[in-house]
């Protein structure tokens, strides 16, 4: 008999039918990094690669059901949050994380879907910047969402810096800006550390319609790698490092904007 004890990971996000974000990427990712996922579905949605077509959240005695059951036996090592749908599930989550004192945590303030249809409403987002982020140990918005949040257009570097800030300021104590939004050959993800230091993460943009799931992918990257014992700044590296790997082969999966290979790495991750 072989027996080993390997990390434990959350998921506390919304369930993609469709198989490729949400969740069901999450729950892949970190299979596909070695460490044991457990997940609370916050709600439902009928997905596929073209587009989402409902949206069903869960209820909050259920929500909370559901912490209850893995805080009464699982060792958590790290969680994220994913799509949270509303005002009253961050409410429910929030408590949550304060009640079981789940840390690290990487919150995922994941906003609209890739085709256009909502995952969080404005009483949502309200709700997130004020009570979420400020219990976030790395928040992970791409450049729309770091827009609402900050309440600003950024069009420049300077903006992605500024904005960075503004996000700290909120409470949250780290902050990943991504760049899978930006326009041109290449694109940069900005990290701003606790400790005040900076760095980008440059790297070149994949001209692909296969990358369904890439913020969700990168946000659990990171909480596996969290959960292993990399530092914050490695943990998030390695994570970009992963999606990197992973957009250089593709699976055709679906007729719209098709999901990641998550089995694109399985050569380097140790
Ligand atoms: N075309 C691309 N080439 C290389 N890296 C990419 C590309 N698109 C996204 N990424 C990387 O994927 C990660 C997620 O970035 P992105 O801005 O796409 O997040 P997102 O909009 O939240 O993703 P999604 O909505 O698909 O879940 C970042 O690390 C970003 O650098
Ligand atoms: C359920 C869910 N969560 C997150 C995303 C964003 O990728 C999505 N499309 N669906």
């Amino acid at each position: 008999m072989n027996s080993k004890k390997v990390p434990e990971t959350l998921t506390i996000a919304g369930s993609d039918s469709g198989g490729g974000a949400g969740m069901q990427a999450d729950i892949k990712t970190m299979q596909e990094h070695h460490v044991f996922a457990t997940n609370v579905v916050v709600g439902l949605t009928a997905q596929n690669t073209l587009s989402v077509q409902s949206v069903l959240p869960t209820p909050v005695d259920m929500i909370n059901a559901q912490f209850d059951s893995l805080y009464d036996d699982f060792d958590i090592k790290a969680a994220k949050t994913g799509a949270l749908f509303d005002q009253e599930r961050v409410e429910a989550v929030v408590s949550n994380i304060k009640k079981h004192n789940i840390h690290p945590i990487v919150v995922d303030p994941v906003m609209v879907a890739k085709g256009g249809a909502r995952l969080l409403d404005d009483s949502g987002i309200d709700a997130i910047i004020n009570k979420l982020m400020p219990i976030a140990d790395i928040v992970t918005p791409n450049l729309p969402e770091a827009e609402v949040i900050y309440g600003k257009k950024i069009e420049t570097n300077d903006d992605v810096i500024a904005a960075a800030a503004h996000i700290q300021q909120l409470g949250a104590k780290n902050v990943i800006i991504k760049g899978g939004h930006q326009q041109g050959d290449t694109l940069s993800d900005y990290v701003l550390l606790e400790s005040g230091v900076s760095f980008t993460i440059e790297s070149k943009k994949y001209d692909t319609v296969r990358k369904h799931g890439t913020g969700d992918t990168l946000s659990s990257a990171i909480v596996a790698n969290l959960a292993k014992g990399l530092s914050i700044k490695d943990a998030i590296i390695e994570g970009k490092r992963y999606i990197d790997t992973i957009l250089q082969s593709e699976i055709i999966v679906g007729h719209g904007h098709g999901p990641l290979n998550h089995w694109g790495a399985e050569d380097e991750i140790g």
